[in-house]
């Protein structure tokens, strides 16, 4: 069907709107400079008036009759004056317009001295990379000018570059990471170290503009995001390159942020998640925000391989299924959360055959967090038991369509010990604290376009969203509340966000939500065509590699296929709770 132009008056409000503001600031601009005189005496006037004023003020109170006879007897001869009226208002006019000239030290044009040193020697420090001996016009040489080469500069005050655009040789190999990573260096270190720098090569244009960033707020608590359900805050980043601000409250403030929200859901091009980091660097605190946000609309699993009790605070709760931190739990909730992919699956397929829409119990938010799994990959390996990431497979690869959520943390080093379906399905990114270049890209599959922070705060990164850029990153400070290091503030605020305790009081190895919360369809055995449905089900078969796994995505089809071929023997049927609860504890 063709599609229907939007009305001319909706289609060109945005250009008539830029357009009309762009004739409003003209003509402002223009009436200012043919008023400007008048301005200068009015504003002249007012300093005279109440200068007359404080000095009428200062003088005591039997001295004032005195000073306006004086001032009275004056006016009265400059009256009786031939041309007094008139020289009176001229003199007073010169008086004003003297008094009311704009008294702001003129901005010196361009760079002071320090300032013209600056730019002189980034100038000279980037002449052997930009200068090649057969070029007949150098844009750079020893001794040469800094002016052509930096069109454009602003110092803070400073006296250290904030903003400056430089031109370089179109022969520079600008294209290559390497080169442009030489360069990035150079220009932190000349600029002054201590601060986070953003570079934006213009390839076509042969510029390259340098962008000292403003810090981002560490001081944001966990809160109720203005999100949509489906929506989650992974935490705040730049103006630049976010249009949306979410309203926030710090303490009695109120201000807007620029958020990075990643989608879930059906219609989510990255539906799981993989964050990474060193030790301490705050992965538990973003999948403990993660986790308060998705409990507003969905169930959550939660796999603690960390064993500090990171999660305690949500035990018992509303929507929490389990916390589990033992090897056993760990894999009867895993084992339970695939088959309740594969019924909410099957479900909503018969309900597509049959004309209707996805039933009810297909629809609720199912989310599998999971901090250090490879804590317990090293330990079922040890034990000879199956590694509870292999699991993790049909909710990765089935996820999406079933509104199941995948969320992986783990350390850097342990990068190594996740499965190929964590690493070819968790599309959305996460890297926090220290890194270097080449471990970001490792994890986000593209280098951050700014300089790494000497110091980096807790809960600071960067975030990738499949083949979207990278974004800084700060999580939102969402602290264990039974930590005692904890400030009362963030502590409250987390309190705030748990959902109430369910009514039945659950220990922690009860994975209570299968009874209670997932609507038990009977016992759904997959049927041939359910599982050729399952077999066939579209899944990406060549996902965007992020990481520098090479592995493909044949291995998981065909594991797929053998795991398909085994479950298809068994009933789709929930893991009784009761017999996980025995076998974990
Ligand atoms: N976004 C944040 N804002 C403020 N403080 C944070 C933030 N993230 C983490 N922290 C603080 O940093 C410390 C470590 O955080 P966290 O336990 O989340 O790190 P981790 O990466 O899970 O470390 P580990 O793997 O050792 O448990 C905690 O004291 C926590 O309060």
């Amino acid at each position: 069907m063709a599609r229907r132009p939007l009305p001319r008056i909706l289609s060109n409000r945005g250009v008539h709107l830029a357009r009309s503001r762009e004739l409003a600031r003209t003509a402002a601009d223009s009436a200012t400079d043919v008023l400007h005189p008048l301005i200068t005496i009015v504003r002249g006037l007012r300093r005279l008036a109440s200068a007359g004023r404080r000095r009428l003020a200062d003088t005591p109170k039997d001295r004032r009759g005195t000073l306006l006879f004086l001032v009275a007897s004056v006016i009265l001869v400059v009256l009786l004056l031939p041309y007094g009226p008139l020289l009176a208002v001229v003199t007073l006019m010169a008086a004003a317009a003297w008094q009311g000239r704009d008294r702001a030290p003129a901005a010196p044009d361009g760079p002071d001295e320090s300032q013209t040193q600056r730019l002189k020697s980034l100038y000279d420090a980037l002449v052997p990379y930009f200068s090649s001996a057969g070029d007949p016009d150098p844009l750079y040489t020893h001794g040469g000018s800094w002016e052509k080469a930096f069109p454009a500069y602003e110092f803070d005050g400073t006296g250290r570059i904030t903003h400056l655009v430089l031109t370089y040789p179109a022969y520079y190999t600008d294209g290559e990471a390497e080169s442009r990573a030489r360069i990035e260096h150079l220009l932190a270190a000349k600029s002054g170290r201590g601060r986070e720098y953003h570079f934006a090569w213009d390839e076509e244009g042969n510029q390259l503009t340098v962008q000292v960033l403003a810090p981002l707020p560490t001081d944001i608590a966990a809160q109720r995001f203005v999100t949509s359900p489906g929506e989650t805050v992974l935490g705040f980043t730049d103006p630049t390159q976010v249009r949306r601000t979410l309203p926030l409250t710090h303490g009695e403030e109120q201000r807007d942020v620029p958020p990075v929200v990643w989608r879930t859901g059906v219609r989510s091009t990255e539906p799981h998640l993989l964050a990474a980091g060193q030790p301490g660097s705050g992965t538990s605190t973003l999948l403990r925000s993660v986790a308060l946000q998705a409990l507003r609309h969905g169930d959550v699993v939660i796999v603690d391989g960390g064993g500090t009790g990171e999660y305690a605070c949500l035990t018992g709760r509303e929507g929490v299924l389990a916390v589990e931190c033992g090897l056993a739990g760990v894999s009867e909730s895993l084992r339970w959360a695939a088959h309740e992919t594969e019924r909410r699956l099957i479900a909503a397929n018969r309900a597509h055959q049959a004309g209707d829409p996805p039933p009810d119990d297909t629809k609720r938010p199912l989310w599998i967090l999971l901090d250090r799994p490879s804590a317990f990959t090293h330990l079922a390996a040890a034990d000879g038991r199956e590694d509870p990431q292999s699991l993790l497979q049909v909710p990765l690869r089935h996820g999406r369509p079933a509104n199941v959520t995948v969320v992986v943390a783990d350390q850097l080093d342990s990068l190594e010990t996740l499965s190929d379906a964590v690493r070819q399905h968790t599309r959305a990114r996460v890297v926090l604290g220290p890194a270097t270049s080449e471990q970001v890209k490792a994890v986000l599959g593209a280098p951050p376009h700014t300089t790494p922070l000497d110091h980096t705060p807790s809960g600071r990164g960067y975030a990738r969203l499949g083949a979207g850029p990278v974004h800084r990153l700060q999580v939102p400070a969402t602290p264990n509340p039974y930590d005692d290091t904890t400030s009362a503030d963030h502590r409250q605020a987390v309190l705030d966000l748990l959902p109430a305790r369910s009514a039945q009081n659950h220990t922690r190895t009860e994975p209570t939500q299968p009874e209670r919360k997932v609507p038990e369809p009977g016992p759904v055995r997959r049927t041939p065509a359910d599982a050729e449905f399952l077999g066939k089900h579209s899944v990406e078969k060549k996902p965007v590699d992020l990481t520098a796994t090479d592995k493909t995505a044949t291995d998981t089809n065909a594991a797929d296929a053998a795991d398909a071929a085994d479950a298809d023997k068994a009933p789709l049927k929930p893991v009784p709770a009761k017999a996980a609860a025995t076998e974990s504890s």
